[in-house]
């Protein structure tokens, strides 16, 4: 596999480390420093943050807010993750460049395709928050579209669970891992490791998906390099 460039997509609670929500700055530094280093070996690097840690949009609903304004607020802490990972990956020694998918000037630069590809060619990691700036829909669709136009060569999934599985771990402790699966089966199976639009939007794209977990020290390096225990989801 060839991953001179990738999207690295990092759910918002794999940022929250052992607490589950909020930012937890070893956490933070393990993840950037990771980063850091798949940057500094040459891979061109594009990270979507989501949101989890602070607010999920279904969680507005029984507050009594519309949807509509529970994913705005969503969407904003998208970008409260983006600043904080933008500095940690600076202070890890790469530079690298917040950009948000909802225009937010004062805060950092609004993302912009061609200026997202130059600052992957100046060796800038790119850390994207405000998912795909509507309401609807999940970073983890933000991911693959980020994927898709800046001609990734993989998306990679970094979650809390160490591939895809016949049913949710977390609660068929009888599930079984996949090392390698079809976009079809993963959509056909119903497996909600990730949403059905995003594995549409790479099936779509061709792209190939690794999910795997970001919480071990090295993960994404190890997946870069071949080396690491993943699930490929695959055209
Ligand atoms: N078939 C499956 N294989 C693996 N993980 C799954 C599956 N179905 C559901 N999950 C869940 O998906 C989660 C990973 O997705 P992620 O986007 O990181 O979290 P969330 O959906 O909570 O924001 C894991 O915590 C896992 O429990
Ligand atoms: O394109 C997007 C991406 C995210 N969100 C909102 O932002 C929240 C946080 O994103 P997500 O749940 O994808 O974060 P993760 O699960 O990866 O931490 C979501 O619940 C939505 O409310 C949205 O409205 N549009």
């Amino acid at each position: 596999m060839r991953l001179k460039r990738v999207l690295v997509k990092l759910s918002g609670e794999a940022l929250a480390g052992p607490g589950g929500a909020g930012l937890h700055g070893e956490t933070l530094t393990t993840i950037a420093s990771d980063i850091a280093a798949a940057a500094h070996d040459g891979h061109e690097i594009a990270v979507v943050v989501g949101g989890g840690n602070f607010f999920r949009g279904v969680q507005g609903l029984n507050k009594g807010l519309d949807r509509p304004t529970a994913d705005s607020i969503g969407m904003l802490g998208t970008v409260m993750n983006a600043l904080a990972l933008e500095h940690a990956i600076d202070t890890a020694g790469v530079p690298a460049r917040a950009m948000s998918a909802v225009p937010m000037p004062s805060l950092c630069e609004s993302y912009a395709r061609k200026r997202a590809l130059d600052h992957m060619a100046h060796g800038k990691v790119v850390v994207i928050g405000g998912g795909t700036s509507n309401p609807y829909f999940t970073t983890d669709t933000g991911a693959a579209l980020r994927a898709a136009e800046l001609a990734c060569h993989a998306l990679l999934k970094g979650t809390n669970v160490d591939g895809v599985y016949t049913a949710d771990p977390k609660t068929h402790p009888d599930a079984t891992r996949y090392d390698r699966l079809t976009h079809d089966e993963a959509i056909g199976r119903n497996l909600k490791v990730m949403d059905t639009t995003a594995f549409a939007l790479a099936r779509e794209a061709g792209l190939t998906v690794v999910v795997f977990s970001v919480l071990d020290a090295g993960a994404i390096g190890a997946v870069l390099s071949g080396t690491g225990r993943y699930t490929l989801v695959t055209p």
